[in-house]
């Protein structure tokens, strides 16, 4: 297993706070999967993640790109944040200008790209994600669920190779998660690395191949979903509910369930009872 990014007995302290939010992270993104990073409240996903975007930098402990060492000089975490982009848990905090074409095109100008590539790859996003009726628009007329994407085409559009999400499929509805996450495997299959931090178990199990648990500022587990989440007790104790598909599988008769590996979505869940 290849880490795209790594984080080596990192801590870190938000000044005036007596405890420590990453109090020895040591974990790995592994490249080219699709990663779930799970985590009670207040576990530190969201401060790992301003880490991997140097925007916080370690008060001791390393994070590496690639396996080198991130640097915090302005040349440096120019290059980490042209590889790595974060889709921020509110997109009120990425969104800032009037309409969804220009916030998307702000940051491409800020890559210092020409404006006619400017206006093509922002053509080439808006079109790819169905925001065309909406990239006109002033961003407060858009629904939550409509700005989440906005903001995911805007880091999309800089062609990241490290994507992360903070909260990425929350407060939207099936419709709106599904389509978010058949986005997510695109950039996937485009060779993107993507990470999610995510409080829906039903999620990281079925969409993940790889899943990283979180506990008081440190990697509790990681592994394949069906390998972690197998580990019951300790995933309950971490404050974390079990996936419903799992627990209906667990909840079958074992004389049906014996020979597969727990299913991960309802169309393989139907295929181990009834096999064709
Ligand atoms: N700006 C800040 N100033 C002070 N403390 C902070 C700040 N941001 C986070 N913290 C603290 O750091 C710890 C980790 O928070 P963080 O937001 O990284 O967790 P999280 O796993 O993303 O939580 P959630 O699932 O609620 O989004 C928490 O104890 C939190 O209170």
């Amino acid at each position: 297993m290849k880490a795209i990014m790594e984080t080596e007995d990192v801590r870190y302290r938000y000044p005036g706070i007596g405890e420590e939010a990453l109090s020895g992270l040591s974990m790995q993104i592994p490249e080219g999967r699709k990663v779930a990073i799970c985590g009670a409240n207040g576990c530190g996903k969201s401060t790992l993640f301003l880490h991997a975007i140097g925007i916080l930098r370690p008060t001791s402990g390393r994070v590496k790109w690639r396996g080198q060492p991130v640097g915090y000089d302005r040349a440096s975490l120019g290059a980490l944040r042209r590889r790595v982009g974060l889709v921020f848990q509110d997109p009120e905090h990425q969104l800032i200008l009037n309409t969804p074409r220009e916030d998307i095109s702000y940051g491409l100008r800020n890559l210092g790209l020409a404006e006619a590539e400017i206006r093509e790859r922002a053509d080439r996003i808006v079109e790819k994600m169905g925001l065309a009726d909406l990239a006109g628009l002033p961003t407060h007329h858009l629904s939550l669920g409509q700005k989440k994407r906005v903001a995911l085409a805007g880091v999309l559009a800089l062609k990241p190779e490290l994507l992360l999400l903070d909260e990425a499929t929350a407060y939207l509805d099936r419709r709106s998660e599904r389509a978010l996450l058949a986005e997510l495997d695109d950039a996937c299959r485009r060779g993107v690395t993507v990470a999610m931090a995510t409080h829906d178990m039903n999620v990281a199990y079925s969409w993940a191949d790889w899943v990283l648990v979180m506990d008081k500022g440190r990697c509790a587990m990681a592994g394949p979903p069906h390998e972690v989440f197998s580990r019951e007790e300790e995933i309950q104790a971490l404050g974390l509910e079990l996936p419903l598909l799992y627990e209906v599988w667990k909840a079958m008769p074992e004389e049906l369930r014996a020979g597969f590996e727990s299913p991960r979505s309802l169309e393989a869940f139907k295929e181990a009872l009834n096999p064709v």
